[in-house]
């Protein structure tokens, strides 16, 4: 067993899903003034997991984060943290650590003594602390960086440096606000990676706020997605993307072509849409109530459509602009089955060229997802 005073590094052996959920918002809502602007959210989040909430600007991603950190009081609602209800409790008396888009360091104090804060806060001090701040620094890698001043540090070391605080005393869940979005793009994947790894070593609860729907995608075990301060699909990172609950989150979360159709019949599981002279299998929940020959919002993801060799097509277009990307050529291909007048291909490679015809089929997705259909806007 480790000293009292020295961090976990590994995570518990075979850490049993517990009954209780880290954290429990009950139907937590926000309003300031005459505007509300989270309507009663609802999340388990469980021990050991990484969720994040993704929304676009404005959704309200911050407004919960603040209301389960403690700098904000809910309106309504009730928010738990492994089982106890914290709804009223100060931000010092909740156990959560928190890391901010500013890294918010004191710059007035060395990195050591920014780290140790929270941990003087809560009466370990001396050699305790010290041991502690050292492990925590060892942890992202800057334990040779404990004198310098946060000045003299680069901004992702900064970034590192705050998270190494949040966790120093090993608070039961983390917080963390868009806190790669100020590093560039190199550094960026770097320490998701990083954030990854160490989340994964200590098995600590992480809530992670972005609006960049990669970071959500490629870091998340759980993803909420947020508009206009409502969850309107929490679920793993592969159902948000394969098989999105709303017109929104297919939208807002990763590329597709969206094309006019009808929905022609439902059955069970599944519903049929024509689009153009194909009929194509879609889910039928997202078509709930809505009547057999009324227009949808077929979307298809980048990798289920490709140049129609031989067989039927889904549509036939010219080619309106070409961007070389390296690995991928990106087309874009006129069609009037569009609502934008437009769809997006990918193709492999490079080759195609501006103006071409160029007639386009539907590939079955690996995992035999289906295209998603949804009501038309
Ligand atoms: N203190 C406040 N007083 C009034 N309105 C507020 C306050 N804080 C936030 N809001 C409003 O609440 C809504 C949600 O804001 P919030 O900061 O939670 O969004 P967000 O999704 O985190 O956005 P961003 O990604 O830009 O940080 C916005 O319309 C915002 O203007």
């Amino acid at each position: 067993m480790p000293a009292a005073d020295t961090l976990t590094l590994e995570a518990p052996a075979a850490p049993a899903r517990a009954a209780r959920p880290m954290l429990r918002l009950d139907g937590v809502s926000k309003r300031y003034g005459a505007l509300t602007v989270l309507h009663e959210a609802w999340l388990k989040v469980e021990r050991g997991e990484f969720v994040t909430l993704l929304g676009p600007s404005g959704c309200g991603k911050t407004t919960l984060l603040n209301l389960v950190a403690g700098f904000a009081r809910a309106d309504g609602g009730e928010v738990l943290l492994d089982g106890e209800p914290i709804t009223d409790r100060p931000v010092w008396e909740r156990d959560i650590g928190m890391m901010f888009q500013s890294y918010a360091l004191f710059p007035h104090m060395s990195v050591a003594r920014n780290v140790g804060y929270g941990l003087r806060c809560r009466g370990l001090r001396g050699r305790a602390e010290a041991a502690r701040v050292e492990e925590s620094l060892s942890l992202v890698k800057l334990a040779h960086l404990a004198a310098r001043r946060p000045a003299q540090l680069s901004g992702g070391q900064q970034q590192r440096v705050a998270l190494a605080r949040a966790l120093a005393p090993r608070p039961r869940l983390l917080l963390l606000d868009e806190p790669f979005s100020a590093l560039d793009r190199n550094l960026r994947i770097a320490m998701q990676t990083e954030l990854k790894e160490i989340q994964r070593r200590l098995g600590v609860t992480t809530v992670f706020v972005t609006h960049d729907q990669d970071e959500a995608l490629s870091m998340s075990d759980r993803i909420a997605v947020m508009s206009e301060g409502r969850i309107l699909q929490y679920d793993t990172p592969e159902a948000i993307y394969r098989r999105p609950a709303d017109r929104f989150v297919a939208g807002f979360v990763g590329d597709a072509a969206v094309l006019r159709g009808r929905l022609l019949r439902r059955g069970g599981a599944s519903a049929v849409v024509q689009v153009g002279e194909a009929a194509l299998p879609v889910p039928s929940a997202p078509l709930d109530g809505v009547a057999e020959g009324a227009a949808v919002e077929v979307f298809i993801r980048p990798e289920c459509l490709a140049p129609a060799r031989e067989g039927p097509a889904l549509l036939e277009g010219r080619i309106a602009a070409r961007a070389y990307m390296g690995d991928r050529t990106e087309l874009q291909i006129e069609t009037p089955l569009a609502p934008s007048g437009r769809i997006l291909l990918r193709v492999a490679g490079g080759g195609f060229a501006v103006g071409e015809r160029l007639a386009v089929a539907l590939v079955p997705a690996a995992d035999g997802a289906m295209p998603s259909a949804f009501p038309a806007a």
